[in-house]
């Protein structure tokens, strides 16, 4: 690789590469664009002078120019990849360990029973033990779900982490979330510490985790439940008539209180804060982006670190060096104060060799990012980036920051002086204020301030309006992933989950901050059309519609609609085609090591996305504005994993098993192929020379019916309780045979 970003500094923080390949890549951008204007020429020429389907040519015009959109704004993503390099052994030198910031996290939780609090402690308690000066780390967990579960759970976590933390740093553990510590087989973590205190700590773990369950089988705390009296008045909070987690008024509860709490070693604990904040029926409580921004006031009242990392709660730190690593970019002399935010990519624990469902989502997150980065614009992925607490309240160059903006408190500073106390009645009263419900109101919380309400994609959202402040953000992406995370292991939850993020982008795209106008003027070009090309995701959907049935049906009928072999167009077709595949397999091969299988399944979940969620999503977003449906929830993803599933999971085999509408879509597209394809071959057998005329249809139905092999084998072949269910199988054979007979009189 080509250096790019060696910085003239004797101690060198970051430094950065450009990818190796970026001059053939533009000069083979510039070829396939040549390709494009080609095709639409030919489109244009031929609905003008020989159209004999004119509907039929403009539904393909209408598929190619949007593919051609597609195409086009993604090359910002090869315009200029780097890949980042940061020098954390260089840090003691810039920066010594007492000066080193304040931290403070957020974990969001939201529902008990579809997000086990065990898991939510876990990933508290890998990042309490992050390695950075205990003192100076305070964690907030936010919990939607109001549950006195959660609080229990992490309760208990506390009362562990005085054993837990001490441990990690004494045997300077490679992995600190106690549950992969104690389920890894063969680690080098295992060798430093001996038998009889690893099951000294395991035993420890188990009886944390066994009270957790314990408590969550009866549903409610039991008094007997409680062993420290200072947390019975706490849990009589839920005992108020009433108190749902739709409408409750605030709980804060500090759990540890750096200034008071040492661990068993005597060294100060991290501050640990549980938070679920006011909930009524009558406010809207915007998901996750409100939940985030009462973290933020509470967290600026308590703690006020100007280094925030926001965390979902199923993402533990897999790395307790990973904020040394942010902080390689976000403590440059040079760039760091311009940066808002320093993302780590989502990266996954147990994903299944050939990644069939494609939940790590490669391109978006692993290989698009790199090319962000070299604009300066990396999309802000949820969970795993240290922020900037500043980029919350205004541009880089804003100065005079209030950071408790529209926060009037008569005793301003006494609140200050009592801050270092998280526990005074004074601040925990300031931070039940900001937490209100109706805080908010009159504000600029949501809309310039915080996280930005109106997307479903609230990261991708407030990321990009962060970028068009004058912000930059920067990518890391370390060979040992600094988080791991949790993802949908069956297929439907996975296709909820995109069509949720879809919904979400799709608002970004039809509001005024619509990227390719607001986003090209605030920011650049560039990152106008990177951020169109997400913001318009779903539109793949038309394409997929377009070319995975219309040829097909019009193959069953006896018409043809591309280019015989003998004519030249058909080189065209060919070309743009097989161009664009082997590119994105020989970057996907070559530069990320991702092997065939897995980049033929990723390929495989961008045709079933089209046919599915991204159908879906546009249509529930148009419902929507016209006011036939009501505005899109937030589908939580479940992380509690089914045995049956997981075993399907880890087999590869595909999870139908639910009568969701995206497999009748799903199935329906795959028999329409299957039944175009079986009449192609039939016409290819007994009717002479016809093949040149129907190749690209054949080919098009081939290929579909190829990547629908595992839903055929769902259909007809299978037992087990992931087979795509009877009912979606018969209704979508009806809706097969009423579509082909119904073609006859559409496309005639
Ligand atoms: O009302 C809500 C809804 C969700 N959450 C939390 O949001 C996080 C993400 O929810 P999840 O169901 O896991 O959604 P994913 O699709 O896996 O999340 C991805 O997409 C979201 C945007 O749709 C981002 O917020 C996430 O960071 C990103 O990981 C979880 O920690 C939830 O507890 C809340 O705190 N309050
Ligand atoms: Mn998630």
């Amino acid at each position: 690789m080509e250096n790019g970003g060696e910085k003239i500094s004797v101690y060198p923080l970051n430094s950065y590469e450009f990818h190796p390949k970026t001059k053939p890549t533009r000069v083979f951008m510039f070829i396939y664009l040549c390709g494009i204007i080609a095709l639409l020429y030919h489109h244009l020429t031929s609905l003008i002078f020989h159209s004999d389907h004119l509907l039929l040519s403009i539904l393909l015009l209408v598929a190619d120019l949007v593919l051609s959109f597609m195409w086009v704004t993604s090359q910002a993503f090869r315009w200029c990849p780097i890949r980042r390099k940061v020098h954390p052994e260089n840090l003691s030198k810039v920066v010594s360990e007492e000066d080193l910031p304040l931290l403070d996290v957020f974990i969001c939780t939201a529902d008990p029973y579809k997000e086990p609090p065990i898991e939510v402690v876990n990933t508290a308690l890998s990042v309490l033990a992050f390695d950075h000066p205990s003192h100076k780390i305070s964690v907030y967990v936010s919990d939607d779900g109001g549950s006195q579960l959660t609080l229990f759970a992490l309760m208990q976590g506390a009362k562990f982490a005085r054993e837990w933390l001490p441990f990690c740093k004494k045997h300077k553990l490679s992995k600190r979330c106690p549950k992969v510590f104690f389920n890894q087989q063969h680690d080098s973590d295992q060798h430093t510490v001996s038998q009889e205190e690893f099951h000294k700590m395991k035993v420890l773990y188990e009886e944390m985790r066994t009270n957790v369950e314990h408590v969550m089988e009866q549903g409610y705390v039991h008094d007997d439940m409680i062993d420290n009296e200072d947390e019975r008045p706490v849990f009589s909070k839920w005992k108020v008539n009433g108190f749902t987690r739709q409408n409750h008024p605030t709980v804060i509860q500090v759990l540890m209180e750096s200034l008071k709490d040492v661990d068993v070693s005597g060294t100060s604990l991290p501050n640990f804060i549980y938070l679920s904040r006011e909930k009524s029926k009558h406010v809207h409580h915007n998901f996750k982006a409100g939940a985030l921004n009462a973290l933020i006031r509470v967290s600026a009242i308590m703690s006020s670190a100007p280094i925030v990392l926001s965390l979902d709660c199923d993402m533990y730190c897999n790395d307790p060096q990973a904020p040394r690593l942010a902080l390689c970019h976000l403590l440059d002399p040079v760039e760091g104060s311009k940066i808002a935010y320093v993302q780590f990519p989502q990266r996954y624990r147990g994903i299944n060799p050939t990644d069939i469902y494609n939940n790590e989502v490669t391109r978006p997150f692993i290989i698009n990012p790199e090319g962000l980065d070299g604009i300066g614009t990396v999309n802000y992925v949820g969970t795993g980036p240290f922020l900037n607490r500043k980029a919350f309240y205004g541009g880089p160059t804003q100065s005079n920051m209030n950071v408790f903006p529209g926060f009037n408190s008569d005793n301003g500073s006494d609140l200050l002086e009592s801050r270092k106390e998280m526990s005074s009645k004074l601040v925990l009263e300031a931070a039940k204020r900001v937490a209100d419900c109706n805080y908010e109101q009159g504000t600029n919380w949501g809309l310039t301030l915080g996280f930005r309400y109106g997307s479903m994609v609230e990261d991708y959202f407030t990321g990009y309006r962060m970028l068009c402040e004058g912000w930059r953000s920067v990518f890391l992406n370390p060979t040992n992933p600094a988080f791991l995370g949790d993802f949908p292991i069956s297929l439907n939850d996975s296709l909820v989950q995109v069509k949720r993020w879809s919904v979400g982008l799709i608002e970004v795209a039809f509001s005024k901050y619509c990227p390719l106008t607001f986003g090209t003027k605030s920011n650049s070009l560039l990152m106008g059309m990177a951020y169109s090309h997400y913001a318009f995701w779903s539109v793949w959907a038309i394409p997929t519609i377009i070319y995975g049935l219309l040829p097909q049906l019009c193959l069953v009928h006896g018409i043809y609609l591309f280019p015989k072999v003998s004519d030249g167009w058909f080189y065209l077709y060919a070309y743009l085609f097989s161009a664009t595949y082997v590119q994105d397999l020989i970057e996907s091969y070559y530069i990320y090591g991702i092997s065939f299988k897995k980049w033929w399944n990723e390929q495989r979940m961008w045709l079933i996305r089209g046919a599915t969620c991204y159908s879906f999503s546009f249509v529930e977003f148009t419902l929507n504005q016209i006011g036939i449906s009501s505005a899109p929830d937030f589908s939580l993803t479940s992380k509690v994993i089914d045995n049956e599933q997981q075993k399907r999971y880890d087999r590869e085999i595909f999870d139908f098993g639910v009568e969701s509408p995206f497999f009748v879509s799903l199935s329906t597209f795959a028999l329409i192929n299957l039944v175009s394809f079986s009449f192609g071959v039939m016409k290819v057998v007994f009717m002479e020379g016809i093949l040149e005329e129907m190749l690209v249809q054949l080919f098009l139905s081939g290929f579909v019916l190829v990547n629908c092999l595992p839903i055929y084998e769902a259909m007809v072949l299978r037992k087990d309780g992931g087979r795509m269910p009877t009912r979606v199988t018969l209704i979508s054979l009806l809706i097969t045979l009423l579509l082909c007979y119904g073609a006859r009189f559409a496309i005639k």
